[in-house]
């Protein structure tokens, strides 16, 4: 039996990368207006999630969205600098933050210099903080939402195939360094993930279908498959990916 056996999960199927972008963005939007006082929510990088943050900076969303009672982190990061064409923040800030008006310091990147271990304690110490100072995970969520890709080997943050990360089951942040990255990455581990009201998996195009089929299938090969949320895990798909089913949303 798979870890996604035991747990709330559901599927939505959208007709494109637009129609995911702007459900998950509804979503959001609704979660967070919905919320009572902080909201907190784990970004993902990558380029699925791009068009996503894009809609969110439009004036008609970014005008209704609460900036300042919501915290951003992220899931991930590449080791880099901000300026990286690969770093993670600086694809979300270019993209979003630089065009709303969410406070500084609601937002939380995770460190991209000196030595990773130590830079995986300095952002969970930061999300403890979030937290309450509690340093261990009570039984309140850590996140509202955290936003998830899938890379086609079943890696989801930065929980790679085969990674020593793959087994902690306490600490919130790790290190690692995958085989086959070109960096040095930090990443919210197994518990600090599932410590989450909706983790949303936003996953799109064809290239991530046979993926997406082992995953959903709970194979247990997959880091994706170990994913839990104290809450639901939402599968927000297009056609491309889910293998061509009929496009068909549920609310
Ligand atoms: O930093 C990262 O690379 C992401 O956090 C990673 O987990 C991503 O979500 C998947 O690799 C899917 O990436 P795409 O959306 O580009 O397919």
């Amino acid at each position: 039996m798979s870890t996604q056996d035991v747990m709330t999960a559901r599927e939505v199927v959208l007709e494109d990368p637009d129609a995911v972008a702007q459900w998950t963005a509804d979503f959001l939007l609704e979660k967070a207006l919905s919320a009572r006082g902080v909201f907190r929510i784990a970004l993902s990088g990558g380029s699925t999630p791009r068009k996503l943050y894009a809609l969110m900076a439009e004036a008609g969303y970014a005008d209704r969205f609460p900036w300042s009672r919501t915290e951003f982190f992220y899931g991930d990061d590449r080791f880099v600098p901000a300026e990286s064409a690969d770093s993670n923040r600086g694809m979300v800030q270019s993209i979003l933050f630089d065009h709303v008006p969410v406070p500084t310091k609601n937002i939380h990147p995770m460190p991209d210099r000196g030595e990773p271990d130590q830079a995986a304690r300095s952002y969970e110490a930061d999300l403890q903080q979030a937290y309450g100072g509690n340093t261990l995970i009570a039984n309140k969520p850590l996140f509202d939402v955290v936003l998830l890709g899938l890379g086609e080997n079943g890696h989801t943050a930065s929980l790679f195939p085969r990674q020593p990360v793959l087994e902690e089951k306490i600490r919130w942040v790790a290190s690692c360094v995958p085989d086959d990255a070109p960096h040095t990455r930090l990443t919210l581990t197994y518990p600090a993930i599932a410590s989450s009201r909706h983790v949303l998996f936003l996953v799109t195009g064809t290239s991530k279908a046979g993926v997406l089929g082992r995953v959903r299938a709970g194979d247990a090969a997959e880091p994706a498959s170990h994913i839990c949320s104290d809450g639901e895990v939402v599968w927000i798909i297009d056609r491309g990916a889910a293998g061509q089913a009929e496009g068909k949303t549920e609310r």
